[in-house]
C-alpha cells in the first residue's frame, strides 16, 4: 500500500476509534451518566464484588428468597444492594425512567416512556395543588415527567439512599426541586401521614414487595378517602405454564436478574387490592395488543450489551470502574435475555395496569 493510502487509512481509523469511544463513553439520549462515572450506588469500591456474591446467593433460588418470613425480611436490604449495583448502568444504558413501555409508531424510546408515564398522571387526574406519591421513584423520571405535566407536586420514595441522592440532583437540574421531594425509604412502613395523599402510583416497583398486601395497605392508608391509585404491576400471564420447563426457566432468569421475591399471577393483583379496602376502578394489561411490543427496545440493542460489555471490561481493566462492574453487567445481560423470551412468548407482563380507589366513605 502507498504511504499516503496508508496514512488516510490510519487517520480513518483513528477518527472512526475516537468517534466510537467518545460516543460509547458519552451519554446517549439523556441518561446523565457516562461510562466513567459508574460507581456502583453507595457501596465502597473495595466491596462491589463481596455484595455482588452476597446479592446473587439470596436472589439466585427466586421461590426460597420469600418463603419464610426470616427471609422476607431480609428483602428490602437485599434490594437496596441490587439498586446500589444497578442503578449507574441503568441510568447509563437505559435512561433516567427505570421501566419499559409499549412502543409507539415513529416515535423514540424517549417519547414512549414520557406517554406511558403521563399516562399515569392523566388517569388519577393529577393537578396543581395536588399531593402526589410515587412509590419506588428510583431516580425520578416518572416523577419529573409528572409533575412537569399535571402541575401536582410529587413525592417520590425509594429503599436506596443513591437513588435520592441522583434523583434530587435531577430534579435540582430540571428546575423541578420545588415541586417534587424525595424521601429515602421502605415502602412497606412509609413515613406519611394517613390520608395525606392526593393521589398515587407505583410504576415497575411493587414487584419487590414480598407480600403486595403490604405496600398496597400502607398506599390505601396514606390516601385521601375517594383518591386513585395507579399501578403498573409485573406479573405472570395466563399463557405461563408452570408444567413447561422453559417458561419455569424464563420467569426465574427475570426473578434472580431483577431482585424479584416472587412474580405474582396477572389474577392475584386485583383481589390483594380488594382485600386491603380498594375498589378496583379498571385493570388492563397494556402489553396486549394494540400496543406494541414493549420488549424491543431490549431486543435491538444487542449490539449495544457487546459494545457496553467491552466497555465496562476495559474501565475495570483500567480501575476506572470497581471490580464486579463485570459480573453485574453480565447478569443484567442475561436477564435481558429471560424478560425478551418473557414478552416474546407472552407469559410474562411488566404493564398489568391497576386503577384502584380508596371509598370515599373510607374511615380515616
Ligand atoms: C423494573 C425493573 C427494571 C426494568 C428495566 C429498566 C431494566 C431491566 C433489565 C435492565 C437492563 C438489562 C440489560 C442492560 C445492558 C446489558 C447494559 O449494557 C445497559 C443497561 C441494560 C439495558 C439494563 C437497563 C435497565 C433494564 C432494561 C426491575 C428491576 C423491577
Ligand atoms: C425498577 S425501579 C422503578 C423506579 C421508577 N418507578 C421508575 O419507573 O423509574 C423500582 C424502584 O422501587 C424501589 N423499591 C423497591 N423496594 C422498595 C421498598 N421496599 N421500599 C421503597 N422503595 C423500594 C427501588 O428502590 C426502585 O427505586
Amino acid at each position: 500500500m502507498e504511504p499516503a493510502t496508508m496514512a488516510w487509512t490510519a487517520g480513518l481509523v483513528g477518527a472512526g476509534l475516537v468517534y466510537w469511544f467518545v460516543w460509547v463513553m458519552g451519554a446517549a439520549e439523556v441518561k446523565g451518566k457516562r461510562a466513567v462515572d459508574l460507581k456502583m450506588g453507595s457501596i465502597t469500591r473495595d466491596k462491589v464484588q463481596d455484595k455482588y456474591t452476597q446479592y446473587w446467593s439470596f436472589f439466585r433460588r427466586p421461590k426460597e428468597t420469600a418463603s419464610t418470613q426470616a427471609s422476607a425480611d431480609k428483602v428490602p436490604a437485599f434490594v437496596d444492594t441490587f439498586y446500589n449495583l444497578v442503578t449507574d448502568i441503568y441510568e447509563w444504558g437505559w435512561g433516567q425512567s427505570f421501566h419499559f413501555s409499549p412502543s409507539l409508531p415513529g416515535r423514540s424510546h424517549r417519547d414512549a416512556t414520557r406517554v406511558h408515564e403521563e399516562r399515569v398522571a392523566d388517569l388519577l387526574g393529577a393537578e396543581p395543588g395536588h399531593r402526589v406519591l410515587d412509590v419506588g421513584c428510583g431516580v425520578g423520571g416518572p416523577m419529573r415527567a409528572i409533575a412537569a405535566h399535571s402541575g401536582a407536586r410529587v413525592v417520590g420514595i425509594t429503599i436506596n439512599e443513591y437513588q435520592v441522592n441522583r434523583a434530587r440532583a435531577h430534579n435540582r437540574k430540571a428546575g423541578l426541586d420545588a415541586q417534587c421531594e424525595v424521601v429515602c425509604g421502605n415502602f412497606m412502613a412509609m413515613p406519611f401521614d394517613d390520608a395525606s395523599f392526593d393521589g398515587a402510583y407505583s410504576i415497575e416497583a411493587t414487584c419487590h414487595a414480598p407480600r403486595l398486601q403490604d405496600v398496597y395497605g400502607e398506599v390505601y392508608r396514606v390516601l385521601k378517602p375517594g383518591r386513585l391509585y395507579v399501578s403498573y404491576e409485573w406479573v405472570t400471564t395466563p399463557l405461563y405454564r408452570a408444567d413447561d420447563p422453559a417458561h419455569v426457566e424464563a420467569i426465574h432468569g427475570i426473578e434472580r436478574g431483577d431482585a424479584l421475591p416472587g412474580l405474582r399471577r396477572q389474577d392475584e393483583i386485583a383481589s390483594i387490592a380488594q382485600e386491603v379496602g380498594f375498589e378496583v376502578v379498571q385493570e388492563l394489561d397494556l402489553a396486549l395488543p394494540p400496543s406494541l411490543p414493549w420488549w424491543t427496545r431490549l431486543k435491538m440493542g444487542r449490539l449495544a450489551y457487546w459494545r457496553n460489555s467491552l466497555v465496562v471490561r476495559v474501565l475495570t481493566l483500567l480501575r476506572i470502574a470497581p471490580k464486579g462492574v463485570v459480573e453485574v453487567h453480565e447478569m443484567l445481560y442475561e436477564t435481558a435475555q429471560h424478560l425478551t423470551l418473557g414478552g416474546e412468548t407472552g407469559i410474562f407482563s411488566p404493564m398489568h395496569m391497576v386503577v384502584l380507589r380508596k371509598p370515599a366513605a373510607a374511615a380515616e
